[in-house]
């Protein structure tokens, strides 16, 4: 599956770009005033293959979870037990996520890849409100191994983790969804996330490390060590985007780069969230160069690291309001801007059709 998936992405449609470009010069505004929305808009043309290009929606935001080995090294001040006790509060709707999901419209899915403690009332026999958020479980361990230890992941687990994601990018999109956000949840999840994006991106283990919920100085600099001996233990490979998932990365970042993979390949676009999806997406962009025409960066997130990989990935995020909490909230707040961006090409009227007079 993750073989034909990538088999399946391919470049962006030129016609439909330079129709959407022709587009964006005709209607009523000067040209290039709409800054980074413009070029947004002919690259969802380009991704459709379609001049204007569907209206994102409806939105599915999917919150991929799953626990770390490495939480053992005492790189978060978090017990693990709250990445399973978040899980019921998203399915409860009571987290930050669930807010701004509502406000945007969007539907929740939480899939459990890897979560390493039981989910309070998961098992209840309580009627789930069917249009609320939704559990997937597709645990394929619980929780990664230390990787400072060895393999955060097998070869073995990290394909499933990956193929998962391309599963639940495949369902959303066929249940309708015309855009996915991506979303997370594990305690501890910025340490891979960071290693991730040292191995990939080729920065320094400190330029991609961050503060994650908020660490003191003692926590960062052992975080900091932690990713230099995991990078340095398995010397991981970008070539070798699988090996590099499963030497240092969460079963979250393993999924997510299967959801990323699997909207590519779909020709649906797909928002980035924080530093684990943006970490996530420079593993996509190592299985296939052409999936990054389906990312838009919905922001920067406060984590170095982040910028380092939307960097390496060359693309721009939407918005920067210093957010650092992941779960997929700074893609849900960016998703009226992709929207705008596109309806623009749908109802904006012309110089001609609305005879307004050229410079
Ligand atoms: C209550 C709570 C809610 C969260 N929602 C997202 N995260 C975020 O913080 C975690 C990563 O930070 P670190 O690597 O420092 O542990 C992830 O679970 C991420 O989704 C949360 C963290 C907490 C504590
Ligand atoms: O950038 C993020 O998404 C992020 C930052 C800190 C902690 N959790 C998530």
């Amino acid at each position: 599956m993750l073989e034909s998936t990538v088999a399946a992405i391919q470049p962006l449609d030129e016609a439909a770009m330079a129709a959407a470009r022709e587009l964006q010069g005709r209607l009523t505004k000067p040209a290039g005033s709409l800054g980074a929305l413009e070029p947004l808009s002919v690259r969802l043309a380009g991704l459709a293959g379609a001049c204007p290009p569907p209206l994102p929606e409806p939105a599915a935001v999917a919150i991929f979870a799953g626990d770390h080995g490495v939480h053992a090294q005492g790189v978060t001040p978090w017990p693990q037990e709250v990445t399973a006790q978040m899980i019921a509060n998203f399915l409860a709707g009571g987290a930050v996520v669930n807010a701004f999901a509502r406000q945007a419209g969007a539907s929740v899915t939480v899939v459990d890849v890897g979560v390493a403690t039981p989910i309070p009332g998961a098992d209840s026999e309580e009627s789930a409100d069917p249009a609320g958020p939704r559990l997937v479980a597709a645990n394929v361990r619980p929780g990664t191994r230390d990787m400072t230890v060895t393999a955060a992941l097998t070869r073995d687990e990290a394909r499933a983790a990956v193929e998962t994601g391309i599963r639940v990018a495949g369902e959303l999109i066929d249940a309708g969804a015309g855009i996915l956000l991506t979303g997370d949840m594990g305690i501890g999840n910025t340490t891979p996330s960071a290693t991730l994006i040292a191995a990939f991106a080729r920065v320094d283990a400190e330029a991609a490390t961050g503060r994650g919920t908020g660490v003191d100085d003692e926590t960062y600099a052992r975080k900091v060590s932690v990713v230099r001996a995991a990078l340095a233990r398995h010397e991981p490979d970008p070539a070798d985007p699988l090996g590099v998932l499963a030497a240092v990365g969460g079963l979250e970042h393993a999924a997510l780069a299967g959801l990323i993979l699997g909207a590519a390949a779909r020709r649906v676009p797909v928002l980035l969230d924080g530093v684990i999806a943006v970490s996530a997406a420079l593993a996509a962009a190592a299985f296939a160069p052409d999936a990054v025409g389906a990312m838009v960066a919905g922001h920067r997130s406060a984590e170095p690291g982040a910028t380092a990989a939307l960097r390496h990935l060359g693309l721009e995020p939407l918005i920067d309001l210093g957010l650092r909490l992941g779960e997929g909230t700074g893609a849900l707040l960016a998703l009226p801007v992709v929207t705008g961006a596109v309806r623009v090409l749908h109802e904006v009227a012309t110089f001609d059709s609305a005879g307004v007079a050229e410079k």
